[in-house]
This record gives C-alpha cells, sequence and structure tokens, in this order.
C-alpha cells in the first residue's frame, strides 16, 4: 500500500501526518511502529491521522498514534499541525476549524502571524477520571517512585499528566523517574510524566517524559497540565509562557471549569510517500 504523508513538527515534536480522506489507509499498531521508527521508517514521536468528521457542526476527526502504535485521546502540539495541515492541503478554507478527538472537540486556529492557537477544552481534575488510583481529589499527591516520594498533580487535558516541580529541569531525574511514572500502577492508562521548574509566576521550564513515546522535545498537552497543576497550586498565574527544549509555548487558563488556550507554530518539513507493508 502506498502512503502519501508530511512530515510536520510542533516545537520538535514531531509527527508523521496522514491524509485519510483522500487516500485509504489502513492503520495498524505495526504499521504505526514501522512509520514511527526513526532508523527503518520515517521517524516521528506520534502519528497523525486525518478523517472525515462522524459528528454535526464539526470539520474532522483527528486520531493520535504513539510511536510505540497505541491510540491516544489527545495531542496538543500535534493539533497545532492538524490545522496547518488540512489548510495547505485544501481540505478546507477555513482558518479556525473544530475537530474531533477520542476526548471531545477542540478548536484550532490558524493566526494571521503564522502561529497556531488552540481551545484544548477544560481540564479535568478529579483523580477517578484521569485516571488516577487515589480516594483524593488533592491539587498535589504523594506517589512512591522506585522508593522516593514524589509531590505530582494529576491533570488531564484529554489525556493523563502528572506533573511535578523540580529545582532545575536540566538535572530533573526525567530518564530514570519517567518510565517508572508513566508505567505507575496508580495510572491504569498508564501517564505522561511533567517536570515543571518555576521561573516566575509567569515562566516556566518544563520538560516530559511522554507515554508511548518517551522524552520530547515539546509536548503540548503537557504545557497545558503543567500550568494548569502551577495555577491550582498557587505557583503561577495566566498567561504562563512555556520553556520546553524544542522551543516556547504560551497557555492561557482562566480556572476551574474554564478551557486552557495554548499558541505556538506548526511546521511542515517535507512530504513524501512510502510503500507499506
Ligand atoms: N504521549 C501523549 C500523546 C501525545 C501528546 C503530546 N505530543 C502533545 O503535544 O500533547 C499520550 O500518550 O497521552
Amino acid at each position: 500500500m502506498r502512503l502519501r504523508f508530511a512530515k510536520m513538527h510542533g516545537l520538535g515534536n514531531d509527527f508523521v501526518v496522514i491524509d485519510a480522506i483522500r487516500q485509504h489507509v489502513e492503520l495498524t499498531p505495526e504499521r504505526v511502529r514501522f512509520l514511527a521508527d526513526r532508523h527503518f521508517g520515517v521517524g516521528c514521536d506520534q502519528l497523525l491521522v486525518v478523517e472525515p468528521a462522524t459528528q454535526p457542526d464539526v470539520d474532522f476527526r483527528y486520531r493520535i498514534f504513539n510511536a510505540d502504535g497505541g491510540e491516544v485521546e489527545q495531542c496538543g502540539n500535534g493539533a497545532r499541525c492538524f490545522v496547518r495541515f488540512v489548510h495547505e492541503q485544501r481540505l478546507t478554507a477555513k482558518r479556525e476549524i473544530r475537530v474531533e478527538t477520542r476526548s471531545g472537540v477542540i478548536a484550532p486556529r490558524l493566526e494571521e502571524n503564522g502561529l497556531v492557537t488552540v481551545d484544548m477544552g477544560v481540564p479535568v481534575l478529579e483523580s477517578a477520571r484521569v485516571p488516577f488510583v487515589s480516594d483524593s481529589d488533592a491539587v498535589v499527591q504523594l506517589l512512591d517512585v522506585g522508593g522516593t516520594s514524589v509531590a505530582i498533580s494529576a491533570v488531564s487535558m484529554g489525556n493523563p499528566h502528572a506533573v511535578q516541580v523540580v529545582a532545575d529541569v536540566n538535572g530533573a531525574p526525567v530518564a530514570s523517574q519517567g518510565p517508572l511514572i508513566e508505567h505507575h500502577e496508580r495510572f491504569p492508562a498508564r501517564v505522561n510524566a511533567g517536570f515543571m521548574q518555576v521561573l516566575d509566576a509567569h515562566r516556566i521550564r518544563l520538560r516530559v517524559f511522554e507515554r508511548g513515546a518517551g522524552e520530547t522535545l515539546a509536548c503540548g498537552t503537557g504545557a497545558c497540565a503543567a500550568v494548569v497543576a502551577g495555577i491550582r497550586r498557587e505557583l503561577l498565574s495566566s498567561p504562563v509562557r512555556v520553556e520546553t527544549r524544542g522551543g516556547e509555548l504560551e497557555i492561557v487558563w482562566a480556572g476551574v471549569g474554564q478551557p486552557v488556550l495554548m499558541t505556538g507554530p506548526a511546521v511542515t518539513v517535507f512530504e513524501g510517500e512510502i510503500e507499506l507493508a
């Protein structure tokens, strides 16, 4: 099966983007892993698939697969690339679209300055809905990570996040703690592990060990989750500039029950074709 794709990234979090409207696509976990493989395939953190909408008042359906082949609920950097892709591929002339995902509808908008703003929806803060096994919904909870007690905030942006505060992201135990948190038994759907350094009330540095992909250069939903956790912990005030290893995002959140708005770049690197077994 010959497959056309675009290679894109949002702050170095990179994607293979596939138009499944004008081409027939049959994806299996094995095929996703092949496409994501940086030696034997194209290489990406996530695979993004554009499908026709399945519900009214929505323009497209957006499916997201991690490099490990698993399908997930949401991808923030991918949402910015999604709207640039459907615009560049002339699948729509709209600059703001409504997109259905496994975790609800999001609304990315191409700004005049070339950046993209996405309404990422309302964060979920109840432990059971993250999901995080706990009898508390407290903003800070202790997690036993390999014998170390780590204070985390559990937040869902449609996908699960466990955010901790560190003194210095560059010295943070991302490689050692990341996998232990990702696979922690109290996160039954696994989890993205965020490591946030607070620079001031409107600025943080962030590294994320992503579920199903490992550490990425940036994580859009991770930036949203970190700002929500920081505001709830009264360490941050909206708007917040999030410095990731791949560049900067701006996050706006007006508080509990309100949507999170994320603004950042989306880049098309090249288009290609590949033969799938
Ligand atoms: N690894 C994430 C999906 C990709 C999220 C990230 N790339 C973003 O920009 O939000 C998960 O398993 O929930």
